[in-house]
């Protein structure tokens, strides 16, 4: 689709776009944070390529880019080139190694940009903020005492059982699904049971216990905080844009916040529930045993407060990024039956069919890890990034950058740059292989971000994946619904199909059945 979009973009515009690119005013690759060998100064941002404010607003409303921003970053990138100065005045970073150069020369305490919509809530309860929200050095403590028994691969491996376990029973609902269906292997809106999969998944390793998302009915308490999420996120948006006067006279803001009252009471609840068993085992002289939460609880300085602000902000990062990887995921397998019989042939020989497989055998298999690491370089779930940096002045591409300016990073016309992925609109996990040809650049697919301020909760995405594919794969032929057509991207924040994926899944009659 962005393909085509960007043949459209070059038959129309034809050459006052390469002039447009070529007048790109001084990119020239270097190394990183250096000036290239024809420069012998940095150029000023006033000689960057730029966007206007209104031509911004034209193209969203007038070009329907509003819910396609991952498409604008093509287009974009195809009229002003590799860096340039967008509508909101970021600087727009388009290539690899123009991030590169930006990642290599991080702050230390590495900025995102305000999030002082998701703090205002936190400020009027008074419950701590989490990874997202705090910034500087206490971010770093933070992010200090979250990242063990997370980040580390070793660390995520503990949680092995507890995500076989969901997705055991996730299993056990395609089946039920399918039989539900008119052909008996139909399950419609996958996106939606992949959903309830992650939230399963992420909610029972934070708080060391199951919520009931995969249950026939979910439970009253479970249904309402999903409410309370969409509730959140579906004003989130009028928070942003609306004046602060408005608060008190529109109806967004009242909804707004009772979404985060509807977050934080459940997490709050589990969270407390779980501090009574500790408190009782340790009146009982009992050894605390646990995983994340007990973790948090007894092994931390973090005040509950604390402990409610990060637990929930976590919570809420892992669902919609794992879940839609997934969908994008099954979704290209299912229309590339060739890809599926490699990964099948790769289970089949690496885990035997009467084992249930463990972590460690699903992350060394180097097809399974590739193919998800190709869908989150076509659909980077996470379409765009920024990074404010605030210590020093930056030379990046040539051009010199005084501190505080916002860095826009569009991963998704990274990840689509040709130079890097020939064919880059084109399923190819054999790109990602370690079999002697020669690996992509480090910086053109990043989709959990890069250095200290990535994603925590990486290991633990990658692990819900893997496992759940892994048993998928050994259970199920997937097939694609003939009855939809041509699926694209929107993107809301994180990049979601713009209709709803129905899949077959024929049943291998392997007796892998759960
Ligand atoms: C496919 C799944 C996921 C993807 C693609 C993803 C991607 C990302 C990206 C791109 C960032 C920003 C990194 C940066 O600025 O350099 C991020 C941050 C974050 N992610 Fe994830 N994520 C995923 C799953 C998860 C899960 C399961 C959790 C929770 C356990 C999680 C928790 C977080 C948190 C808390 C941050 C903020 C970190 C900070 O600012 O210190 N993510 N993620």
């Amino acid at each position: 689709m962005a393909a085509r979009l960007s043949r459209t973009v070059m038959q129309r515009n034809g050459s006052r776009l390469l002039q447009l690119c070529f007048r790109g005013k001084g990119y020239t690759s270097s190394a990183p944070g250096t000036l290239s060998a024809f420069q012998d100064k940095p150029r000023s941002v006033e000689e960057l390529p730029y966007s206007s404010f209104l031509r911004m607003i034209y193209r969203l409303l007038f070009q329907g880019f509003y819910k396609r921003l991952h498409e604008l970053q093509i287009y974009e990138k195809q009229l002003y080139g590799p860096i340039y100065k967008d509508g909101m005045k970021a600087v727009s970073l388009n290539t690899p190694q123009l991030l590169e150069e930006l990642m290599r020369n991080e702050d230390k305490y590495p900025c995102r940009g305000d999030m002082s919509f998701w703090k205002d809530y936190r400020d009027m309860r008074g419950f701590g903020y989490g990874p997202f929200t705090e910034e500087g050095e206490r971010w770093h403590n933070l992010r200090v005492m979250l990242n063990k028994r997370m980040l580390h691969p070793k660390d995520s491996a503990q949680y092995g059982s507890i995500i076989n376990d969901v997705v055991t029973d996730f299993t056990k609902r395609i089946y039920y699904l399918r039989q539900c269906s008119a052909t008996g292997d139909l399950v419609t809106n996958l996106a939606n049971e992949l959903y309830q999969f992650s939230l399963e998944g992420i909610a029972s390793v934070l708080f060391e216990t199951r919520i009931g998302c995969l249950e026939k009915e979910i439970p009253a308490g479970t249904q309402d905080f999903i409410n309370a999420i969409a509730q959140m996120f579906s004003n989130s948006f009028a928070v942003v844009l609306a004046p602060k006067w408005s608060r008190n006279l529109l109806p967004y803001w009242g909804r707004y916040i009772a979404g985060w009252e509807g977050i934080f009471s459940f997490g709050k609840d589990l969270i407390d529930k779980k501090m009574e068993i500790i408190q009782q085992r340790i009146d009982n002289n009992q050894e605390v045993e646990g995983e994340y939460l007990t973790y948090l609880l007894s092994n931390t300085q973090m005040s509950t407060k604390d402990i409610y602000g990060s637990v929930t902000e976590l919570l809420l990062a892992g669902v919609d990024t794992t879940s839609n990887t997934l969908t994008w995921t099954l979704h290209l397998l299912s229309k590339h039956p060739q890809v599926q019989d490699r990964l099948y042939k790769e289970v089949s020989t690496l885990v035997p069919a009467d084992q249930i497989p463990s972590a460690e055998q699903v992350t060394a298999m180097p097809y399974l890890r590739a193919i998800i690491k190709e869908a989150l370089r076509m659909y980077p779930v996470v379409p765009t990034n920024a990074r404010i940096h605030a210590e020093k002045d930056l030379i990046i591409g040539g051009f010199k950058f005084s501190k505080n300016t916002v860095f826009k990073i569009s991963h998704y016309a990274i990840s689509h740059d040709e130079e890097v992925f020939p064919d880059p609109f084109t399923f190819k996990p054999e790109r990602w292989l370690r079999d002697g040809r020669k690996r992509p650049h480090a910086f053109g697919s990043i989709p959990f971000g890069f250095g200290v301020r990535s994603c925590v909760g990486r290991r633990i995405a990658e692990l819900e994946m893997y496992m759940l594919l892994v048993q998928l794969i050994r259970q199920f032929e997937i097939k694609p619904d003939p009855t939809i057509k041509e699926v694209k991207c929107l993107n809301r924040t994180v990049l979601v199909p713009d209709r709803p994926i129905n899949l077959h899944f024929v049943d291998r009659g392997s007796g892998n059945a759960a």
